[in-house]
């Protein structure tokens, strides 16, 4: 007769043979790039690590040798499963039952610890950004211009026709961007709050703290530890600042506007029952995607204006053509609509500095298969290489060369001359086959239309009023900063101011 200790050993060891079996490396079928965090995710500090430090070079990489084949990469916090382009048809077509954008921005940022998720809710800020701040840009944008116009003034104000004046792209980039960002959002009484300025950008740090916190706890332990954790207690005291700034004016604001193009008021007044705090939450959700991603690619096209001097003639003609530099009154929406040349300069700028190397980031919330038969399990987070993309021969000929007007003809005509369909996708928020950088789909960056009209008066009034031009002895842009797969501007880069005569 065997001992009871045998049998009890004998079954330990069957089960956990079974778990073994059972419990593989997740989505093990795919090929790995970067470093595998192993079982049970005991090597997943060093893969995060190195992604941090590589990984928009582990992203190159495996575009230049297997651009067909998906991989999975970990990331700072999920473990993503890159595809490759060939599956966006396909993918586009899914329903939002079975991909879901707004969840794996969340998880990206693990924003279910820092109120990220309020945009789970519903689709309340999505719906704003793309129909109401869309529509309200014939009134808008003039509005914006001239506050444009009295930013530049108010921060180049050293400058002269006869000296050029050294200028941090990230400070004036900084002021125009959150300034006119806050007149969209808050109205004009509002935009020049500071304390509702750092407001606004203090909450992307906490969200970011929270994010670093979490990563160094356990899973199962993190709902448990939140309340205990620095930034919770930061966050909480932001949402309250926020709302004291915020709510004893908003309605009268709102009303001094008449009817009021403003973010807030558009929350009001789509929200069944006002509730100060979820419109608060949304509001910095909202405020924090539009603001990072605009600053960042107006900080490119300027640093891009610099670096490709050839083409500021052709768009000082056209933004003069469009609007005469006798002209003091604000640019008009038709007006901007018309600077095609300046549309394709910064869809150029923009393939060139994408604002994310991997985009179209997405999570499965139901399992689907392709037609290949590739099965992408229920939880999978899942992204496309959009930088190589961008800069793929298959989808742009010459892909290295920077061209001002690849996607309009050197003096605007050719876009003219084309179809309105083909047209739209040469404006700087149309996508064409190899660009993702507004994300892909049913999910596309709602704001873009916003996005691209600020970033173009912007540009526009910068080369009617300045002559621009790197400081002396730098003839290339100072390269760009790295951080995992964002492509930031370098911090350092400074760029020389002249009025023109
Ligand atoms: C140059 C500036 C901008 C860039 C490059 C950009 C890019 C993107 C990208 C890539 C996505 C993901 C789309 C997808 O995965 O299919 C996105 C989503 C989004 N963007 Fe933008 N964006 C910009 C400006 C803005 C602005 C100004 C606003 C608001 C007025 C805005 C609001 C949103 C919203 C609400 C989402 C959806 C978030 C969600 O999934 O819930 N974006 N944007």
């Amino acid at each position: 007769m065997q001992s009871p200790w045998y049998n009890q050993l004998l079954a330990i060891t069957v089960v956990v043979t079974i778990a073994v079996a059972l419990w593989p490396p997740k989505k093990k079928a795919f090929r790995r790039r970067g470093i595998d965090p192993g079982y049970w995710n005991l090597k997943v500090w060093p893969a995060r690590i190195w992604f941090l430090i590589k990984g928009h070079d582990i992203v190159e990489q495996a575009y230049l040798q297997e651009k067909d084949a998906p991989y999975l990469l970990q990331s700072l916090n999920e473990d993503a499963l890159v595809l490759p382009p060939r599956y966006l048809p396909e993918l586009r077509m899914l329903p939002s039952s079975k991909l879901s954008a707004s969840l794996a921005l969340v998880t990206s940022v693990l924003g279910q610890h820092s109120g990220v998720d309020i945009i789970l809710k519903d689709r309340q800020h999505y719906d704003i950004a793309r129909v109401q701040v869309t529509k309200s840009l014939p009134t808008l944008l003039p509005i914006l211009s001239r506050k444009v116009d009295s930013i530049l003034s108010e921060e180049l104000s050293g400058c002269s026709t006869s000296d050029f004046t050294p200028v941090k792209v990230k400070n004036i980039v900084s002021a125009l961007v959150l300034r006119t960002t806050l007149l969209t959002f808050f109205g004009p009484e509002l935009c020049d709050n500071t304390e509702l300025q750092w407001v606004m950008e203090e909450f992307t740090n906490i969200v970011r703290d929270m994010a670093i916190f979490m990563l160094f706890i356990p899973k199962f332990l993190r709902p448990s530890m939140q309340p205990f954790l620095p930034p919770t207690a930061r966050m909480k005291r932001l949402h309250a600042q926020a709302r004291t700034i915020l709510f004893p004016t908003a309605w009268n604001l709102s009303k001094k506007a008449g009817g009021g193009d403003t973010v807030i008021n558009h929350f009001l007044t789509t929200s069944e029952a006002v509730d100060e705090k979820e419109i608060v939450a949304k509001l910095f959700v909202l405020m924090a995607g539009a603001l990072h991603t605009t600053k960042m690619s107006t900080g490119h096209a300027l640093i891009d204006l610099c670096a490709s001097p050839e083409c500021v003639p052709g768009l000082k003609t056209e933004a003069l053509r469009e609007h005469p530099m006798h002209e003091d009154s604000p640019w008009q929406v038709e007006e901007v609509n018309r600077l095609k040349l300046l549309d394709s300069f910064l869809k150029e700028s923009q393939r060139f500095n994408p604002p994310n190397y991997l985009s179209f980031d997405r999570i499965a919330t139901a399992t689907f298969a392709f037609q290949d038969g590739t099965v992408i399990p229920e939880g999978t987070f899942i992204s496309m290489p959009a930088g190589p993309m961008a800069m793929d021969p298959e989808n742009y000929h010459d892909p290295q060369k920077f061209e001002a007007s690849r996607f309009c003809g050197t003096d605007g005509s050719a876009a003219a001359a084309a179809t309105e369909k083909l047209q739209r996708t040469h404006e700087f928020v149309g996508t064409e086959s190899g660009n993702i950088h507004w994300g892909h789909g049913r999910f596309t960056c709602p704001g873009r239309w916003y996005a691209s009209a600020i970033m173009k008066v912007i540009i526009a009034q910068i080369i009617r009023r300045y002559d621009v031009k790197f400081p002396k002895g730098q003839e290339e842009r100072l390269p760009n900063v790295y951080l995992d797969l964002i492509v930031e501007p370098n911090p350092k880069q400074v760029v020389l101011f002249r009025v023109r005569e």
